[in-house]
């Protein structure tokens, strides 16, 4: 699909089709429907981006707590989202072993109780042994710094997930 596609989808299938490029947050793309037409992915990139970043702290904490942990309960029950699953699995947290789910699980509990969101990394610029590592870094962190840190890495995530539904022949071209 390129750019002037894009521009002529209605509001309905723009949110069906990039409602989930933020992780459970169709609202940010319902909102930036609205900032068409893109000249470019890059413009409807940078309007997303935008968008997340005249958000109070509140709404940027929100957008991080859409997110489901890695290697969690939702990888766990099979509840992910399509895209969720194809980048943690891409990251190998659906083939850790039972040593490392304990640890991530910790992990991930200690930085929720010390923060109030779950971290977030973009699974597929990462491994697991880098993400692993990065967690345990990051619970030592100022919280300002880690929601900057995962707003940063949302961005990526979002990134990666336009560039996949724009420029690849996949099941999701209208
Ligand atoms: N918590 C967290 O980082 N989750 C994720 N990261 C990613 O790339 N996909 C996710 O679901």
């Amino acid at each position: 699909m390129d750019i002037s596609a894009v521009n002529a989808l209605s509001y309905e299938d723009f949110v069906n089709t990039f409602g989930n490029v933020v992780e459970k947050c169709p609202v940010i793309t319902a909102a930036v429907w609205s900032r068409r037409p893109f000249v470019s992915l890059n413009a409807l990139e940078a309007a997303i981006s935008d968008f997340i970043d005249e958000l109070p702290e509140s709404g940027k904490e929100g957008i991080l707590r859409c997110h489901p942990d890695l290697a969690g309960r939702d990888l766990q029950r099979g509840t992910l989202t399509r895209e969720s699953r194809q980048e943690q699995a891409g990251a190998g947290m659906d083939a850790l072993t039972s040593g490392e789910t304990e640890r991530m699980a910790r992990l991930n509990e200690v930085y929720k109780k010390r923060f109030g969101f779950p971290f977030v990394i973009c699974a597929r610029m990462n491994d697991k042994a880098n993400i692993l590592r990065q967690l345990s870094e990051s619970c030592q962190n100022e919280r300002a710094v880690e929601r900057a840190r995962g707003i940063e890495e949302v961005k990526k995530i979002c990134r990666l997930r336009l560039q996949s539904l724009l420029l690849t022949d996949g099941a999701n071209k209208l």
